[in-house]
Parts: C-alpha cells; structure tokens; sequence
C-alpha cells in the first residue's frame, strides 16, 4: 500500500457535537493507513515537501463528492439480519420469543451462518459502516465464523459470542459453565485470527437472560483481559419491569454490581433509565448506542439522546438490526433526527438533534462510545484512515442533483435522501473494502 493523497471537500468532527468543514482541502494517507497530514489544497505541495513525499496516487473529488470518516455501527445483531422487516407488530419480549431466539438457533449449522454473515458484512460496508459492534449467536463457532467473515472482508469490528443461560428456549441456552468455557474459546479464537482489526466483546445478552453471579464472572473475564462489554438496557417497558421484579433493584445497578460498567461498555438502547441511572452511567464512562429504527419498529419508545448529552453521556448510532431493518448508519442518522423532532412536540423549549448532530454521532461519537476515538472518528494525524467518499451526483440515487451545494449541503442531503447507492468507496485503515 503505498502513500495517498484525497483532495476535495471534506467534513469531519474535531469535537462532540461540532462539525468541521475543510471546503478544499487534501487528507495524506502514508503506507500504513494511517492519516499523515491533512490541510487546506492550497497547502498541499508545501506539505508533501515537508514530508518528503515522491511517487503518490492521488484523487480530486468532484464537486458533488464529499470525503468523510467512516460510519460507525455501535449496535448490530448479524445473525438477524435475515429477519429485518419482520415480527414488528410484536413488542420486545414477544418478537424474541417468536422470531429472534427461533432464528439465531439455527446457527448452529455452520453453512448456515457463512452466507449470511458474510452478506451481512458485505451489506454494512457497501452502506458505508467501517466499523460495527456485533453480536453474534450463543454458538461459539458460528460467532467464531463471523469474526472471520469480517476479518476476510477487511471491516474494522468488535465481534461477542452472546451469553444466555436461561429465558429463550432449551435448545438455545447453554448452561453458566459452558458459556464460560465457551466464551473462553471464543476469545481465544479470535485472537487466533491474528487481525488487529477484529476484536472480541463480552455480549451477556441482557439482565434477563443471566444471572447476577453469571454477570460478575463475565466482568472478571472482561477487566483480566482489558475487553470491551455490550449488553443491552432499558429498552422496554416490560423487561424493565421484569428486571426490577427480579433483582429489587435499578437496571443500570444491576449491571454495576456485576462489575459490567466500565468505560468501555456499551449498552444499547437506554429509553426508560432515570436520572440517577444516568448519572451512574456518565461516572462510569459508559456509553449508549442509540437505535432508533429498533425503538419505532418494536414500539419500544424513544431515547432522549439530548438528556444524556446534557448529562455527560458518550452517545453512538446503532442499526440494532433485525429490530433495525436497515443495516444502514445513513438511515439511522435520520431516523435519529426524527424521533428526536417528535420528542420535541411534547416538551417545552426542547431543541431536537439535528443534521450535524446525528453526524456526530454517526462518526467521533461512534467512536468514542466503542473507546476508538483514539485509532478512529475523524481525520485527526496519527489516526487510520477509515472513510468513506460519498457522491451525492449519481445515477439511479434518490437524489436529484439539480443546482449547486455547499459541502454542508450535500451532507443534509445525505443524511436525508441517501443510501449505498451515494456510497462509492470506503476505506478501512487506508484499504479500499468497496
Ligand atoms: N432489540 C433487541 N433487544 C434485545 N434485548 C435482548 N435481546 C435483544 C435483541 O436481540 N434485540
Ligand atoms: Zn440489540
């Protein structure tokens, strides 16, 4: 891989919350992906000299192209993804019980699992998702087959074998010691793979689906080998309510009394935590992946994104599919954008997440909720190059381009109107993936 330049338009996040446009500028990507220099165009030879450079590939972007930092996927269950677009006239509890658990458990065949995961990865980074955070099945070796349908299709990506010893039927359960054996080999397997790029996370399912005892032994597991934990959170009011019945005690408690908030967890959802969950949460550097498609299609409700910005928690963008039904962090964005807007008609002086918002947290945000904000996010120096070049010009898209637009223009138009088809190439550190 030698040395690249990107010249054109490029937006990014320096900060949360806070958008930074370069309308002419050039990204330099040295020979280990890695982002060397970035600037405005008109400096660009003074650069190159600076840094000695010769021989380099380089690419202008159109006036309609705009150079972003990847999209990142803080929530997705891949071996649903043959199931999005079903069950959602069922809330949470009955669609897992109907749909979910009925499908996953077939991914103890393990020709089964191949050709969905690897259409699943393939689907993610032609929607232009660098990195994602998976959750896999119970089965340790069809997880296992995901991690390297990742690894093989070169995405950047946290990959959890999902813990679950009760509440789903007898053949998709394990028992406490064999999840931990088998969470064991999994992590090890995973390691075998030998791909910086792919990481394993501890994935118990949610509260309901283990026991306090069980949680603490996975935290061990966790906090002894520095791992990232998922887990799922206040997504529904009924399993809130079962939670609370079960363990006499907060959600967000629960979990912190297993040692499973820590300042790499993520928890997806986070609707209905109160106030002093959420406090909880910002000491503890943990963060939430907001799903938005999952919280309409299953009727679960809407997270309130701006309270837990307010309240110091780092926020990231999650299909969550199947509850999702697209696999696309582009549809999330604006799927963010409007449940934020109808949480505005109902509350006083309240101002909605908006375009630049949702980009936020679409990409730094994205990353910082995973704890990669250092390796990824933006185009800061030092960092790899994931990214994505979008067009907003392209036959058969849904957007007409008819007059011209300023690069924060197009990227409204993005977030708006566009999918894959305005995807058209993505980076992971300094690879070309599509
Ligand atoms: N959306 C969603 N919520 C869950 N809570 C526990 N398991 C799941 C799942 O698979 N999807
Ligand atoms: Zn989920």
């Amino acid at each position: 891989m030698g040395v690249k330049i990107i010249v054109g338009q490029i937006i990014h996040c320096v900060a949360p919350y806070s958008v930074a446009v370069i309308d002419s500028g050039f990204v330099i990507i040295d020979e280990c992906g890695k982002i060397a220099a970035i600037g405005n165009a008109s400096d660009l030879e003074t650069t190159k000299k600076q840094l000695n450079l010769v021989a380099e590939d380089t690419l202008s972007l159109t006036k309609t192209q705009l150079l972003l930092p990847g999209f990142i996927d803080t929530h997705i269950h891949a071996p649903q993804y043959s199931n999005a677009g079903l069950g959602y006239d069922k809330p949470l509890l009955e669609w897992l019980d109907n749909y979910t658990y009925n499908l996953e458990k077939k991914y103890r065949d393990q020709n089964f699992c191949g050709t969905v995961f690897q259409a699943v990865v393939r689907k993610t980074l032609n929607h232009g998702t660098t990195t994602a955070c998976y959750f896999g099945s119970l089965f340790y070796e069809s997880s296992l087959l995901l991690a390297t349908a990742v690894a093989e299709l070169g995405q950047r990506a946290f990959v959890g074998k999902v813990n679950m010893t009760k509440l789903a039927p007898d053949d998709y359960v394990e028992t406490p010691e064999e999840s931990i054996e088998n969470t064991l080999k999994f992590i090890k397997g995973v390691a075998d793979l030998g791909n910086a790029l792919v990481q394993p996370i501890i994935t118990p399912r949610f509260a309901l689906s283990v026991d306090l005892e069980h949680m603490k032994k996975l935290g061990v597991i966790a906090k002894e080998r520095d791992l990232h934990i998922q887990t799922h959170i206040s997504e529904n009011k009924d399993e809130v309510e079962m939670v609370v019945q079960l363990y006499h005690d907060a959600y967000a408690n629960v979990y912190d009394k297993a040692g499973l908030l820590t300042s790499k967890t993520v928890l997806a959802h986070g609707i209905y935590l109160s106030e002093e969950e959420i406090k909880l949460l910002s000491e503890r550097q943990t963060s939430i992946a907001h799903c938005p498609e999952s919280n309409v299609n299953l009727g679960s409700g809407i997270c309130d994104v701006v309270n837990l910005r307010q309240n110091g928690v780092t926020v990231g963008l999650g299909t969550d599919v199947a509850g999702g039904a697209s696999p696309s962090i582009i549809n999330a964005m604006k799927s963010a954008i409007s449940a934020s807007t109808h949480l505005s008609f109902t509350k006083e002086n309240y101002k909605p997440l908006n375009y630049e918002d949702v980009f936020y947290l679409a990409t730094l945000g994205g990353a910082k909720a995973l704890s990669l904000d250092d390796k990824i996010g933006n185009f800061q120096i030092g960092k790899s190059f994931d990214a994505v070049i979008v067009d907003l010009d392209v036959e058969n898209s849904s957007v007409d381009y008819l007059s011209d637009c300023t690069p924060q223009e197009l990227l409204q138009k993005l977030v708006f109107l566009g999918d894959d088809r305005n995807v058209i190439k993505v980076y992971v550190n300094g690879k070309i993936v599509k």
